[in-house]
């Protein structure tokens, strides 16, 4: 049977981000997609212009709809918005017992608007991170909750432990933000001490709406499909590279990444490559 995966996620109506852009993901790997929409955004390339967020009593049922219909193989947040929406979801998590939790702590969008209202950090920290198998913050967000400035790799690696003390299993702290002009490097860190960098050539492009999504939504499925966290932290690398390599140029900003890129690739060239693990 198709592995099932649920993303409780912010809808993007310009598609390449949020509930959409994992939706894409998924299909492309050949898992089934269930969905939780916390929010409505009004968003296109150029910046979010609106957000709407849904009465809590209609995330929590849109939750109960999935958890007594689906056998969910892992999951993923994205955009959560407040406190109610979090305690919900981590209610939910633990009432159905879903396991092989991402969670992508969406914070800012790349044109600046704020998708997590300030206080609720603290519920991401206290009721979302214990139950995370991965959480995947990219360099500011991993600043946020961890509290730790991150300039060197010294920093990025206590970043990182702190963020573990908060109850999650491991940890990948996403590297587009770096100043690197060549390399694009994920940092991963467990529990146990075990570390990893994911390294990609930095591609030089505009066309980044919706990286960490796509990335986080790719690792989900993945992990749907059984496959070690290592294992699917790599795929999820050669998803986004793929995605970032092959330009759709659309929409006047910052445009979409290219989801169908992966797989047109490796039927090309049987199998993806362009990530470099380093132990
Ligand atoms: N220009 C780029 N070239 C190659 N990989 C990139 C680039 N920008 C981001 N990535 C990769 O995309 C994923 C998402 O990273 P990042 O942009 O930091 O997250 P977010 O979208 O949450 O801000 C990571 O795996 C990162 O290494
Ligand atoms: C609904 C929604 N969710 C998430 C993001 C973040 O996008 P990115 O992956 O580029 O950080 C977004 N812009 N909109």
């Amino acid at each position: 049977m198709m592995p099932q995966t649920l993303t409780i996620a912010g809808s993007d109506s310009g598609g390449g981000a949020g509930i959409q852009a994992d939706i894409k993901t998924f299909q492309e790997l050949g898992v089934y997609s269930t969905s939780v929409i916390t929010a409505v955004t009004a968003q296109n390339t150029l910046g979010v212009t609106g957000i709407y967020p849904v009465p809590v009593y209609g995330v929590r049922e849109q939750l109960r709809a999935v958890g007594e219909d689906f056998q969910i193989a892992a999951l993923k947040t994205g955009m959560l918005f407040d406190a109610e929406t979090i305690k919900e979801t981590a209610s939910a998590i633990r009432q159905y017992g879903w396991k092989n939790l991402v969670v992508d702590p969406v914070m800012i969008a790349k044109g600046g608007a704020s998708l997590l209202q300030q206080e609720a950090v603290e519920a991401l920290k206290q009721h979302l991170l214990p139950l995370a198998l991965v959480v995947t913050p990219n360099l500011p967000e991993a600043e946020v909750i961890s509290g730790v400035s991150i300039s060197d790799e010294t920093s990025r690696k206590r970043a990182a432990e702190k963020i573990l003390l908060l109850g999650a299993a491991s940890v990948v702290i996403k590297g587009g933000h770096a100043a690197n002009p060549k390399i694009a490097e994920d940092y991963y860190l467990t529990r146990d001490g075990k570390e990893r960098l994911f390294r990609s050539p930095r591609i030089n492009t505009s066309q980044t709406h919706g990286t960490g999504c796509t990335f986080a939504a790719a690792l989900t499925a993945e992990l749907a499909k059984g496959q070690p966290v290592e294992i699917a932290i790599c795929t999820a690398k050669q998803f986004i590279q793929a995605a970032l390599s092959e330009e759709l140029h659309i929409g006047a900003g910052h445009g979409p990444t290219n989801h169908a890129a992966y797989q047109a690739y490796v039927r090309r060239n049987g199998g993806a490559r362009h990530v470099q693990v380093i132990q």
